[in-house]
């Protein structure tokens, strides 16, 4: 059995060789159990979106699901509203998770319409938006493109419109972060992953997932125009904002 000095060199061999977490047809397959496993709160978080949608969503509107991954959010949303003069537009770069999206979303009813676009949150034009979901999304692009595309999302919203963003965090304080990272560990232990898994997952995210400090996202999400910017879930190093526009 090895000793924890053991089992800190294996694991740091094992990160060594452990390459960098992409949305793959692998990850595609095992998306919903593994996010329903990673992050505490998640389908609190997609119910609420759909809560959430029922109030904010307006007839002769857009409605957009950025880093839609298989359309969770995009279900929840279309399930919840009663407007059927509403486009809803989900966007992923992933070709694979985008493909299972729409084998989930197919079986919805016709209206309100659902556009899936493959492409890069970038790259895509916002417009007549009523609501806008960034769903643990803007955690994976570069922290030096976030205030552009906040901007590009808050232009092309419409008064009171709603912003949802879900994100992975960092706190300044070191003992609050060493604890935080411990709970989020004791909950994937809980939901039956392994230290070496854990441990595998947290290096192939090392540069793939770029936490920032609550207080990074409040500031620049007021910076970009939002009137109001609250916490309306946190769980751990996980939290869920509403910006209005
Ligand atoms: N630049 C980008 N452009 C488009 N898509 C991107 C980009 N970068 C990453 N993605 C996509 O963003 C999603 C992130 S998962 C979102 C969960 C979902 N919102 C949910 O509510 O279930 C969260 C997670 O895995 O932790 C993946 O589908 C990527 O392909
Ligand atoms: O932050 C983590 O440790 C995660 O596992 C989050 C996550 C969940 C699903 C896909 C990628 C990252």
């Amino acid at each position: 059995m090895a000793d924890d000095s053991n089992k800190d060199r294996l694991y740091a061999d094992a990160r060594e060789l452990v390459p960098d977490f992409v949305f793959d047809d692998r990850v595609a397959r095992v998306f919903p159990d593994m996010i329903n496993r990673s992050v505490p709160g998640y389908g609190t978080i997609i119910n609420m979106i759909g809560t959430l949608a029922a109030q904010y969503v307006k007839d002769g509107s857009y409605c957009y699901d950025l880093g839609c991954s298989l359309g969770a959010a995009s279900m929840a949303i279309h399930s919840a509203i009663e407007a059927v003069d509403v486009t809803l537009v989900g966007v992923d770069n992933s070709p694979a998770m985008l493909a299972r999206a729409k084998a989930n979303l197919v079986q919805c009813r016709s209206d309100p319409a659902i556009e899936l676009i493959c492409a890069d949150i970038r790259d895509v034009t916002i417009q007549q938006a009523s609501m806008v979901v960034l769903n643990f999304t803007l955690q994976f692009l570069p922290a030096e493109e976030r205030t552009r595309i906040l901007k590009k999302i808050h232009h092309g919203m419409l008064p009171d419109g709603l912003l949802v963003l879900s994100e992975k965090i960092v706190v300044a304080n070191d003992t609050a972060q060493q604890l935080f990272t411990q709970m989020h560990h004791g909950f994937k232990k809980a939901q039956g992953y392994s230290d070496l898994e854990i441990s595998q997952k947290r290096s192939a995210l090392e540069d793939v997932l770029i936490p920032e400090s609550l207080a990074c996202h409040v500031e620049r999400l007021k910076a970009v125009g939002f009137s109001t910017v609250e916490v309306w879930f946190q769980c751990f190093n996980f939290v869920s904002l509403l910006a209005i526009k």
